[in-house]
């Protein structure tokens, strides 16, 4: 039990530990929406595991770009010790699970009883390096995301390039991530996207997210995809949240 509730905090510190950004949307219901998480999940029956895989970690499918740009944002993440005060990190990697409770959770295995089958669509296939291949980071400083993306074989749509669908699955998930570092429980109502220039299956490409404005409980989003030295421009977007009425707007 004490280990259980040790996961929990754990996984709730995580969710505040996330970069929070300057400019917020209903800071006093976010926090109050996450207590209210916590206290839910202490009351309920739930069945807790330890055993979260973390799907943004390196491993043996990642391509050599994959890794390179995966260590130049990694290495930022660390808490810099300037003098004697401890400087805070530039950028946070997002932990990326099988299930959304645990994304929202950091985490921590909620339940085998509801919707035992159901799992988040980005990391569904077992083989790694199959389909989708991603890691995504969060800048305080910049209030930007950046996702580095490897498309696998199984998101063919013209031959030899990624389908279109798979491209926007990735920017809904990069640009709900980092609205989802802004508040909880949001929805996407718009997603406008232009395709430029396919991109080549098998190639690693960035995703780079950075907020607009926000505007009562409306998010704005524009989202580009290029590849890794940014020197063509693959897909460009706007993507506009709305956050749920629970909070209150
Ligand atoms: C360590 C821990 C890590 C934590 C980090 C977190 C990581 C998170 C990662 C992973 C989490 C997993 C999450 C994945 C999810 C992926 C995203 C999706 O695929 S979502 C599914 C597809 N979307 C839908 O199915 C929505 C369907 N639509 C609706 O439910 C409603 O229409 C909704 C909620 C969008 C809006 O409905 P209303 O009734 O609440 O609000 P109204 O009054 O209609 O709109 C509010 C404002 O927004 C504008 N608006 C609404 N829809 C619009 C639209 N399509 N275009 C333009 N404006 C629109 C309206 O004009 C209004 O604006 P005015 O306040 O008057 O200025």
């Amino acid at each position: 039990m004490a280990r259980t509730l040790c996961r929990i905090f754990k996984g709730c510190q995580s969710i505040c530990s996330l970069p929070l950004m300057k400019t917020r949307l209903h800071p006093s219901a976010s926090v109050l929406l996450r207590t209210v998480c916590v206290r839910r999940m202490l009351t309920l029956p739930f069945r807790f595991s330890p055993k979260a895989q973390d799907f943004s970690l390196p491993n043996s499918s990642w391509g050599a770009e994959m890794r390179q740009l995966y260590e130049h944002y990694n290495s930022q993440c660390e808490e810099e010790m300037k003098g004697e005060e401890k400087q805070d990190w530039a950028w946070k990697r997002v932990p990326s699970y099988n299930r959304t409770l645990k994304h929202a959770t950091g985490g921590v295995y909620l339940s085998k009883i509801y919707q035992s089958k159901a799992r988040f669509f980005t990391r569904n296939i077992k083989e790694p390096g199959a389909a989708f291949e991603y890691v995504l980071f969060v800048s305080k400083d910049e209030q930007k995301c950046v996702c580095i993306f490897q498309a696998g074989h199984l998101l063919e749509g013209p031959q030899g390039y990624v389908h279109g669908g798979a491209i926007a699955t990735m920017i809904d998930t990069v640009t709900v991530t980092h609205a989802s570092v802004l508040t909880l429980l949001i929805m996407t109502a718009n997603l406008n996207i232009n395709y430029r220039r396919p991109i080549p299956l098998g190639s690693t490409v960035l995703i780079d997210s950075s907020l607009n404005k926000t505007e009562g409980r409306k998010v704005l989003i524009s989202c580009k995809v290029t590849s890794t030295d940014g020197s063509k421009l693959h897909t460009e977007a706007t993507a506009l949240f709305v956050v749920s009425r629970l909070l209150g707007g």
